[in-house]
């Protein structure tokens, strides 16, 4: 086909691409949402469906809104922006029971029973306590930090992101000029397509390795340094004053690139008041997670190193938890508060033992444990195991206990049941190992909270061989995303 072929979109995809029809083959449109009709450039042609990206709106869905940001053309952050609310909820409702329906084997009436409207999320905009902004390189090869770009790995600015508050977005273009002038000093490249680039895994790197870190003629091939700089929103100590805490992850570099780092450290601290922390870590595998592997240094407000100055704290439901700058916690301060309140709702009585399975720093496994005479908690990050016990005793809960590791492994080694399971995993789901053991186990109600309805679903076709649905609820957590949030209880037949 020569020509880009023009589209109606008709519907939405579970990862929020248009989805059209074009002489009856199936096609994915990045970009294109329902009813609008787009001309779109052909990227892959599969057996069963094409993948597409649209390059031009020739007539608007009828109820669009404006854009939410400038970058919407380039951006790949906010795919629904121009839906309303309204319809990004509706769309998000059908997304968790087609998935449930469909992968899950549940009766289509039952679910439209169980579940109501998804609860909105009380802000739109400037809602996110954190947000990963990512460095790559442009055109010229000096490193940019921002998001990436629509239906692309490569990293777009994005100085007009309505998801941050404008002091973020300050300090996000400080950091991205102060990288800049290092990269020109001393050669310091931003990372480049990781997941294409299919480097071993290294914890010593080689000196090969150390050289392509630096511009040149093998950058295009080579990893990189600049990898991540995360911002975080929350209180310090006093638990009242707004503050932001900076992680900037790279890969493993000499004591000049270590030094670098610090030195944009301490100038991004000196510029912005309320800047808490800035946190370096390092990470030598070859791919895109944000998870560091080593903790290089962490710079108080003044610009010494304090490791505890990387502990922030974040309000649920009227309690405090302390977290590391690294771990886990709902990034939509206001819509979480609906997530724990939805979940402590959906408790359905207390008992003996809560497990509380991939438990992070404590939430919100802590806030449902009065109802339960022993709470145990599992979570592989040590660091937030480690918060969780001190989380644990500043709530007064002290009939608890955590263990670190990973939670397949500690349930397959359990004999005794519980009466209730919290269920909190990743966007992976369960491990098999772990819904295996469970099925073993035979826990009275399980409460299965998940992030992606896909591996839900996957989950509910085995638990629904030894359980029954008994509610379920959604929230939305990621506004103008296809994310969204999911609570399950499961009782045993
Ligand atoms: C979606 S978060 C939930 C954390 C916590 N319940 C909360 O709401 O803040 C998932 C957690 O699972 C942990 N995790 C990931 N894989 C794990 C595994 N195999 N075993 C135990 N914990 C795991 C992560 O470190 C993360 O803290």
């Amino acid at each position: 086909m020569s020509a880009d072929p023009i589209l109606e979109i008709h519907g939405l995809s579970h990862d929020g691409r248009g989805v059209a029809r074009l002489d009856g083959t199936v096609v994915f449109v990045v970009g294109g949402l329902p009813g609008q009709q787009v001309r779109a450039r052909v990227l892959r042609r599969k057996p069963r469906f094409w993948e597409a990206a649209s390059t031009e709106v020739l007539r608007q869905t009828p109820d669009a809104v404006p854009p939410l940001c400038p970058h919407g053309d380039a951006c790949g952050g906010c795919p629904l922006q121009t839906l309303p609310q309204a319809r990004q909820l509706a769309w998000k409702r059908t997304l968790v029971l087609d998935a449930l329906e469909r992968v899950g084997g549940l009766p289509r009436p039952e679910l439209e029973a169980l579940l109501g409207p998804v609860a909105a999320s009380p802000a739109t905009t400037r809602f996110r306590n954190k947000m990963e902004l990512a460095f790559g390189p442009d055109a010229a090869g000096l490193p940019v930090l921002g998001l990436r770009e629509r239906g692309g790995r490569r990293v777009t600015p994005v100085p007009g992101c309505t998801l941050l508050p404008p002091e973020a977005l300050r300090m996000a273009a400080a950091a991205q000029n102060l990288a800049q002038d290092l990269a020109r000093r001393n050669g310091l490249n931003a990372w480049n397509a990781p997941e294409q680039r299919h480097q071993p895994a290294r914890r010593r790197q080689s000196r090969t390795f150390q050289n392509r870190m630096l511009l040149g003629r093998d950058a295009e091939q080579a990893g990189g340094f600049w990898r991540f700089l995360t911002l975080r929103r929350g209180l310090a100590a006093d638990l009242r004053s707004p503050r932001w805490w900076a992680l900037c992850l790279t890969s493993p570099g000499d004591a000049t690139a270590r030094a670098a780092v610090r030195g944009l450290g301490r100038e991004l601290l000196a510029a912005f008041p309320h800047m808490a922390a800035f946190v370096h870590e390092e990470r030598g595998r070859a791919d895109a997670l944000t998870l560091g592997e080593r903790r290089v240094d962490v710079l108080d407000a003044t610009g010494r190193s304090r490791p505890e100055a990387a502990r922030l704290h974040l309000p649920l439901l009227g309690r405090f938890f302390t977290l590391d700058v690294a771990s886990f916690f709902q990034v939509n301060t206001s819509a979480a508060q609906i997530l724990a309140r939805t979940a402590l709702d959906l408790l359905p009585e207390g008992g003996e033992e809560l497990l509380d399975l991939y438990c992070g720093v404590g939430a919100p496994g802590l806030l449902l444990a009065p109802a339960f005479s022993r709470l145990y908690g599992v979570e592989q990050d040590a660091r937030a195991v480690a918060l969780a016990r001190e989380n644990a005793a500043g709530l007064s809960v002290d009939h608890c206990r955590y263990a670190a590791g990973d939670a397949a492994l500690l349930l397959q080694e359990r004999t005794a049941t519980a009466d209730m399971v919290l269920a909190d995993p990743p966007r992976a789901g369960l491990a098999p190992a772990a819904l295996a053991a469970l099925l073993r186990l035979r826990p009275r109600s399980i409460l299965y909270i998940s992030c992606n309805p896909a591996t839900l679903a996957r989950d509910a076709a085995l638990l629904r061989e030894g359980y029954r649905l008994a509610r379920l609820a959604a929230v939305d957590l990621f506004p103008h995303t296809p994310h969204v949030e999911c609570l399950s209880l499961w009782q045993r037949l």
